[in-house]
């Protein structure tokens, strides 16, 4: 690692502001991923963040013109703060694709399904097809729904880049746009759990768990080398239970908990979303 991003937080009072901003955030850097001129956010009750902005400006002002951009999802709590804010933006729906950070290896029909959660609350409220969403395969066997998965992926950053200059289009380029995480109270982010040897596969995007310590025990996820690869990412954290572990990570810079190794290699800011409750040791 080269560099030493920063970390920038904002704290709310609740869900709804923490909602708003976040969405105001995404659609900043869309906008300017996709190079377009963002409108001056007449529609937006929350305008103060202004210098982490004019700090993100300046990394998107960097970005390659894109085909498309990449979001990866996260479960918990993100979902219906997602749906909070994402169907009353102004979002180029055509030019986003989704995937997921993490999966539960279970039916889609299942409550436990990641992607059920999006589909019933968000995907539904948005103008998307089926191409816009890109899912696991959870008829396979968790191996090979972590090898398919990682296929759709590359396919997915191949096809993300075909309209950037000669000089970044690469079948290798392993860089997601946006990646929206969660944090569990045991400082487990994606389906990265602490202490878990998981966290140490760095030769693929996706990898796979068979015994998570949280329910259910098999699941997808991007690699921590595939997360601190993104061009940005944002961490969500609400209540008192995550306090502590928000307090050592941000403030002390514990490298302990799976949240805590998120930093990024290349120069950009992780941006951390958080309720009063979960920024009140800080
Ligand atoms: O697959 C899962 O078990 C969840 O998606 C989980 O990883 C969640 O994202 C975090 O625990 C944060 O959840 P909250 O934001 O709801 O606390």
């Amino acid at each position: 690692m080269t560099s030493t991003p920063q970390s920038t937080y904002n704290v709310y009072d609740d869900e709804q502001p923490l909602s708003t901003s976040l969405g105001y955030q995404l659609e900043k850097i869309i906008n300017y991923l996709l190079r377009r001129s963002c409108a001056d956010g007449v529609h937006h009750s929350v305008r103060n963040t202004t210098e982490q902005v004019a700090k993100g400006d300046q990394d998107l002002a960097a970005s390659k013109q894109k085909q498309f951009v990449t979001i990866g999802l996260s479960g918990g709590s993100l979902v219906q703060i997602l749906a909070n804010t994402l169907p009353y933006l102004q979002l180029p729906w055509p030019q986003i694709r989704f995937f997921f950070v993490d999966e539960r290896h279970v039916p889609f029909t299942s409550n436990e399904s990641t992607y059920h959660a999006y589909d019933q609350q968000l995907f539904r409220q948005l103008p998307l097809t089926q191409d816009h969403v890109i899912k696991i395969n959870a008829d396979l066997t968790v191996e090979e729904c972590a090898k398919d998965y990682e296929d759709k992926l590359r396919r997915l950053l191949q096809e993300s880049s075909t309209n950037e200059p000669s000089a970044v289009q690469s079948t290798n380029d392993e860089t997601f746009d946006i990646l929206l995480l969660g944090m569990g109270p045991d400082g487990h982010t994606a389906s990265l759990f602490p202490n878990h040897k998981v966290l140490d596969v760095d030769n693929c995007l996706v990898t796979y768990i068979k015994d998570s310590p949280k329910p259910p025990q098999e699941r997808i996820t991007l690699t921590l080398t595939t997360i601190n690869k993104a061009k940005h990412v944002l961490i969500v954290a609400m209540g008192e239970a995550k306090s502590q572990i928000v307090k050592e990570v941000i403030k002390d810079k514990n490298e302990q908990y799976p949240i805590g190794k998120i930093r990024p290699a290349i120069k950009t800011q992780v941006r951390w979303y958080l309720d009063k409750q979960a920024a009140s040791q800080l």
